[in-house]
């Protein structure tokens, strides 16, 4: 068997940088079907934000930090394997668990994104993305060192340096594992639009991105070539991370 970090390195977007993007992760077809799930869940697995919806499964963690732990349902961990596919890529091999053992699954309207945020300290430091029914475009940022800048884009007091480290399209079925110093020192978002303009030529303005070679999507990629902006449709991503620390609670 090849070393599994070896694997994951081909899968890296940036020298030094702990970013790994593995196109068609899962096909078409489980696609839909986990499309058709999240749409069948009963209604009070989603939880109402300000500007989007969510399902959190695996479990709630509390306020000290600490999961209580809920079995995944079948079309996480069953079919498809999302979980152990995950586990395969070895992304996960130094967390407590060795495997994600939570999941939020965030529902985007076209408009609709994710203020720059770090996802903190409950989680071991790495996460996977998996991305269902549009493109969208992930940016990391990192704070400035000189404290100034403008006071509306600074979050705990520090300010947000709003040019990104790094820019991703997140391609439908596609997965991205962030570790290391991209989950512990830098913040991530997504911007809210309904389109994005990705630069296909160093002279055309618009978002330059890292993964520009590794995409496989044929319209996505042939859109890029004509510098057709990319209209956003609804978009699914199942975040999925190790809570460390897992209360079991004893049965009576
Ligand atoms: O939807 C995504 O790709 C990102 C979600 C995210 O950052 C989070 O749930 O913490
Ligand atoms: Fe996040």
């Amino acid at each position: 068997m090849e070393p599994v970090g070896q694997h994951l390195a081909e899968h890296r977007l940036s020298e030094g940088k702990d970013v790994f993007y593995f196109p068609n992760f899962i096909t078409t077809e489980e696609e839909e079907y986990l499309i058709r799930k999240i749409n069948d869940s009963p209604q009070p697995q989603w939880k109402k934000l300000a500007s989007r919806r969510l399902q959190i499964w695996g479990g709630d963690i509390t306020a000290k930090g600490n999961l209580l732990p809920r079995p995944f349902p079948p079309f996480i961990s069953k079919y498809p394997d999302v979980i152990a596919r995950i586990k395969a890529t070895g992304a996960f091999e130094n967390t407590p668990h060795k495997e994600p053992n939570h999941v939020i699954i965030n529902e985007y309207l076209p408009g609709q994104g994710i203020m720059p945020h770090e996802d903190g300290p409950q989680y071991h430091p790495v996460v996977a993305t998996l991305s269902l029914g549009s493109h969208t475009v992930f940016h990391y940022y990192q704070y400035r060192a000189d404290g100034d800048g403008d006071p509306a884009s600074s979050g705990h007091g520090k300010t947000i340096d709003t040019r990104p480290t790094l820019s991703v399209i997140l391609e439908p079925r596609s997965l991205i594992i962030s570790s290391g110093a991209m989950y512990t020192s830098h913040l991530h978002g997504i911007e809210e639009a309904t389109e994005d303009i990705i630069a296909c030529t160093p002279h055309f303005a618009g978002i330059a991105i890292s993964n520009l070679a590794r995409l496989k999507d044929p319209q996505i990629k042939q859109f890029i070539g004509t510098g057709t902006p990319l209209q956003r449709g609804v978009r699914y991503s199942l975040t999925c991370r190790d809570v460390g620390r897992v209360l079991h609670l004893s049965r009576r």
